[in-house]
């Protein structure tokens, strides 16, 4: 078993990737204890701009997007493409990676002590294209994660090989492997959605949460229970645990036709955690790992976890539209 200082075995970590994960890693434990100590270290949640994608920049926004930025400057990470960042950063001119990230995911639940993240996707580089090297086919990754700073610290990550996770133990400073080929549960009875938005949704996605809601009374003929952490990572880890489903639909509000959640460094990572352990991520109704942004800092309607409850839903997409209606509660496809 290989092992370093920082991660106990690394014998799941493609070589070439090493030095970026510990990297990771490293300023992973740093934010963890960074985060533990909340107002004794300042104010993590004080406003101090705002990104492009006109998000309030939280002060742990700002203070992650740099620990990560800097770290990673002494790896083969050439191009940085980061939620907190405009544009592609080079990092290292001979680095051979592109490495996209949201540094602090779940913002606004820095300061009520709700579980937070950071969100990583690695490519190759195309050299000389740094834009390039994140706008494609979202199957092309050589490496998906996240970091979640929650009663426990975990990395969760893939490199295609199955889904690996790592605990942080505070008392030897360094990360555990505890998983070697994660799985997400096909069966389960949670739904994750932000109900607030329900008058902006399409008719599909509203017949769906209908049909959930409607429970044992209504065609899956048994009851579900509903979760919003509004962290996308926490509700990603809890999927990746107990199975279930979660939904970040477009809707009509102005700048959310394309839901809120950005496809390089949020949906493109998750999505292919989640297929390596056997679940299914969507737009809603095509694979994520199929698509490609056009624009860095693009957005997608995300839909993932058990992989029988994401194809129902591509299933209500389909339906003619004078079907799609929750009353019409005999629909047999959607018997339970
Ligand atoms: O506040 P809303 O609309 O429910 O959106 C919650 C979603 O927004 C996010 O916080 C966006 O991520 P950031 O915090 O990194 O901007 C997700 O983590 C979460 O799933
Ligand atoms: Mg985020
Ligand atoms: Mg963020």
């Amino acid at each position: 078993m290989s092992t370093t200082d920082v991660i106990d075995d690394t014998s799941h970590i493609p070589a070439e990737l090493l030095p970026v994960m510990e990297a990771l890693a490293l300023v992973g434990r740093s934010l963890c204890r960074t985060i533990k100590r909340g107002p004794l270290g300042g104010s993590l949640g004080a406003g101090v701009g705002e990104n492009l994608g006109g998000d309030q920049q939280k002060a742990l926004d700002v203070m992650a997007d740099d620990a990560f930025a800097e770290e990673l400057k002494s790896t083969a990470v050439r191009y940085y493409a980061s939620e907190e960042q405009d544009d592609v950063v080079e990092l290292n001119p001979d680095g051979r990676f592109a490495l996209a990230i949201d540094p602090l995911d779940g913002s606004s639940n820095i300061d009520v002590n709700v579980s937070i993240g950071t969100i990583f996707s690695i490519f190759e580089a195309k050299n000389g294209d740094p834009d390039g090297s994140f706008l494609r086919p979202a199957d092309e990754q050589l490496a998906g994660g996240y970091i979640i700073y929650g009663p426990q610290t975990y990395i969760v990550v893939t490199f295609g090989n199955g889904v690996q996770s790592y605990i942080y133990d505070p008392d030897t400073n360094a990360w555990k492997l505890v998983e070697t080929a994660h799985k997400v549960p096909p069966q389960a009875s949670e739904f994750a959605i932000n109900a607030s938005n329900y008058r902006h949704w399409s008719p599909a996605i509203r017949a769906y949460i209908d049909d959930m809601l409607a429970g044992e009374t209504g065609p899956h003929e048994r009851n579900f229970n509903m979760r919003w952490v509004a962290s996308l990572v926490a509700e990603t880890h809890r999927i990746m645990s107990r199975g279930g489903i979660f939904l970040y639909p477009g809707d009509e509000r102005k700048g959310y036709e394309r839901g809120r959640l950005r496809m390089v460094y949020e949906c493109a990572p998750i999505a292919f955690l989640i297929e390596q352990a056997g679940g299914k991520a969507t737009d809603g109704h095509d694979r994520i790992m199929t698509q490609q942004a056009r624009e860095l800092h693009a957005r997608t309607p995300f839909v993932f976890g058990s992989a029988e409850k994401v194809a129902r839903v591509a299933a209500y997409q389909d339906l003619p539209t004078d079907e799609v209606n929750a009353l019409f509660g005999n629909r047999g496809l959607f018997r339970a």
